[in-house]
Formats: C-alpha cells, sequence, structure tokens
C-alpha cells in the first residue's frame, strides 16, 4: 500500500521508494509517522502480509476517520500499539468488527480535543496573527508579476504543466470554495487505515468518493456515508479551460492534436497537505477501464506552499524527475503519461503568495491540491 517518504530529499525519497518497491504501487496515499515506526519494524513479507489482507472490499472500510483541527497531526496511535509485533497488530484488526472499525461519528468527532469539528483550511477570521494590509499598490505588483510568470512547459508526451494558469482571483475563489465545502458534508478527513495508520493530508472528494483503502470510487463514504458534494461549475470551468489550453500548445509544439485527449471531470479529489504533508508515489488508476485506455488526462490544480512533485515511468526508477508546482500552476497528465508513478516528497514552507494567503483568503500554510478526472 501507500508507502511513502518520509524523507524530505529527492534522492532519499527514491531510495526509500525502490527499498520498498513492492509496496508502492497499489495504494495512493502516505501514512503518518508513527505507522511509519511501526511498519519499519516489519520484515517485507510480514508487510506484504498485512497488505493482501487489506485488499478487497470488505476489508476496505476506514478504521477511523479523525477530523482534525491540527494541520498535519501525527496518528493517535498509543505506544504500546505501536511496539507490538506485527501479527498482534494484524490480528487485533481481524477481531474488529467492521462497524467498530469505522466508528460513529460521535467518536470521530469526541477523540482528543484536537480533533473536533470538520477539518477548516483557512484561519477562522478572528484567530491568528494579525498583519499589516499591504497598499493596492503593491498588491496589484504582485498580482501583475504572477500574471508575468505565465508559461506552459512540455514535459514529456502527454504531460504539460501551465505555470501560473489560475490568476490571483481564480485561485481566491477555489480556496473559498473548497473551504466552504470542506467544513460542510462530505468535506475534508484525515484518511486512515484499519491498522490506525494515517495518511499525512486532509481529502475531500467531489462527484464520487474515493477510498484510499479499497481503491474503488463510490457514491457515498463509507465511514459516514455522506455524499460528496458536486463539482462545482465555476472549477469545472476552469479544468476546461485548462485543457484548451494544453491542446493549443501541445499542437503547436508537437502537432499532436492528439496528445491529451480531452475529458469532463466528474471526480476531483481535493487534498489539503500542512508544511509536513507528503503522498508516496503512486498511479492514478482506478478511474474506469475505458478511462484509463483512453487515457483521459488528469488536471490537477496547485494553490498555496510549492511542492516537489517527482514523476517516473516505472516505479524501480532510481531518479524521478521533479518539477515544482507552484500556486497557481496546472498540471496534466494524459495520453501516454497517465499511468506515470508520481508523488508529492515534501512541501516547501512559506513559498505561497501572501496576497493570497494573508490578505484575502487566510489559507492555512500548506498547499491546496485538486485533481480532476473523468470515471
Ligand atoms: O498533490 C499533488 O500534486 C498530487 C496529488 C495526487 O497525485 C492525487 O491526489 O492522486
Ligand atoms: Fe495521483
Amino acid at each position: 500500500m501507500l508507502r511513502a517518504l518520509n524523507s524530505t530529499s529527492s534522492s532519499s525519497f527514491s531510495k526509500l521508494f525502490a527499498s520498498r518497491s513492492t509496496l508502492l504501487c497499489f495504494f495512493h496515499l502516505s501514512i503518518s509517522s508513527n505507522s511509519k515506526k511501526m511498519e519499519e519494524h516489519r520484515t517485507p513479507s510480514e508487510v506484504q502480509t498485512n497488505l493482501q489482507s487489506r485488499s478487497g472490499r470488505q476489508s476496505a472500510s476506514l478504521f477511523k476517520s479523525s477530523w482534525n483541527t491540527k494541520v498535519g497531526q501525527s496518528s493517535s496511535l498509543n505506544p504500546s500499539r505501536r511496539s507490538r509485533s506485527p501479527q498482534s497488530v494484524e490480528s487485533q484488526q481481524m477481531q474488529t468488527s467492521p462497524k467498530r472499525a469505522i466508528g460513529t461519528s460521535q467518536e470521530k468527532r469526541a477523540g482528543s480535543e484536537s480533533e473536533e469539528g470538520p477539518f477548516d483550511i483557512c484561519i477562522p477570521a478572528n484567530e491568528g496573527p494579525v498583519k499589516l494590509k499591504k497598499s493596492l499598490l503593491q498588491l496589484n505588483k504582485e498580482k501583475r508579476k504572477e500574471l508575468e510568470c505565465r508559461a506552459e512547459q512540455y514535459l514529456r508526451p502527454g504531460m504539460v504543466l501551465l505555470k501560473k494558469f489560475l490568476d490571483h482571483m481564480d485561485q481566491v475563489k477555489i480556496v473559498n470554495k473548497c473551504r466552504e465545502l470542506g467544513i460542510g458534508s462530505g468535506g475534508f478527513y484525515r484518511p486512515g487505515y484499519r491498522d490506525g495508520a494515517k495518511l499525512h493530508l486532509q481529502m475531500m472528494c467531489l462527484g464520487k468518493d474515493w477510498s484510499p483503502e479499497s481503491r474503488l470510487y463510490d457514491k457515498s463514504r463509507s465511514f459516514d456515508g455522506a455524499v460528496p458534494p458536486e463539482i462545482p461549475e465555476e472549477l469545472r470551468k476552469l479544468v476546461d479551460q485548462a485543457l484548451n489550453t494544453s491542446h493549443k500548445f501541445v499542437r503547436k509544439h508537437t502537432k499532436n492534436v492528439e496528445e491529451i485527449p480531452n475529458m469532463s471531470p466528474d471526480i476531483c479529489i481535493v487534498n489539503f497537505y500542512s508544511n509536513s504533508g507528503r503522498l508516496g508515489l503512486h498511479q492514478d488508476r482506478d478511474e474506469s477501464e475505458e478511462s484509463l485506455k483512453k487515457g483521459l488526462p488528469v488536471v490537477s490544480f496547485s494553490i498555496g506552499d510549492s511542492a516537489e512533485f517527482l514523476y517516473s515511468d516505472s516505479r524501480d526508477v532510481d531518479k524521478p524527475k521533479k518539477v515544482m508546482l507552484e500556486s497557481g500552476d496546472v498540471l496534466i497528465f494524459g495520453g501516454h503519461s497517465r499511468h506515470i508513478f508520481h508523488g508529492v516528497p515534501c512541501i516547501k514552507p512559506n513559498t505561497g503568495p501572501e496576497i493570497l494567503i494573508d490578505e484575502s483568503t487566510k489559507l492555512r500554510p500548506g498547499r491546496l491540491n485538486l485533481t480532476f478526472r473523468q470515471y
């Protein structure tokens, strides 16, 4: 499953990647540091056994999703559990009935003091440090600078990066929309697994629910029955514009009109990474067979702090390619790149646009990422 990178450098990332190659490709997201510690005591075959026991719909329910108010909080596994042998952790999982494993929504909200309420990606207006407002002149200068950086980059067949495609107002709208949806029903939660492992991000699905545990899409979330909100029309429009821009660019660049097929998104996975957030190398391959066969692209929006994004053709490669995703960037990978392995080893703190964070949205430190797909 998910096996990720606790390291922040890309070289140690790739070493970890290579050494855990048997674990990497099948699951999507990375685990919390506590769970990682637990895993480091396992032999590869033991870990493999655990992974096999997780596959399939029956065992797919999340163990217990927390509704952390603090970003990037580590899992609440207790020390005794951490020091248990893999077998005892596994047998405990087996004894837990699916209902208990999922937990009631009251249990989810109770927990520790810091695990109440849905996750808010923004700092409420009456909280956080008071910062001096910038002058209008300064703000306009920053907006202009962002626009000047707009450019398209051809990364490889089927993969295009639209630098600074989303302007300031687009980003503000996206943050506000995600915040509004994220604190409502079907909003952000920190996904976890039966064994208590937590992912290093907060997640919300739009259109359809996607479970990191089962790797299946569904109409509602298995752990609380919430139906994901629809993808807002204004976001679908931005995806459309980004795809049109990429088509024009690819046509100019390669004369190959078919290189990135068109798509109409019915799924969006929204991730919020705190500054310690990360995501293990994985493939996005849980969409329909037809969608994958046609190479319908994934369109990814980045907002807030920058992130290193690694990608490669195979999971055994030593040195994946690296690109920095900044606020406003749109990355598109479809066609021949639809099955690339990719992941986010680290977020770069304090790199997001001040004007967006301090002045317009009060987005928490970290990074918001939206990946649109067509099932
Ligand atoms: O955060 C990113 O840039 C990548 C997210 C991603 O790969 C995913 O959600 O599947
Ligand atoms: Fe992905």
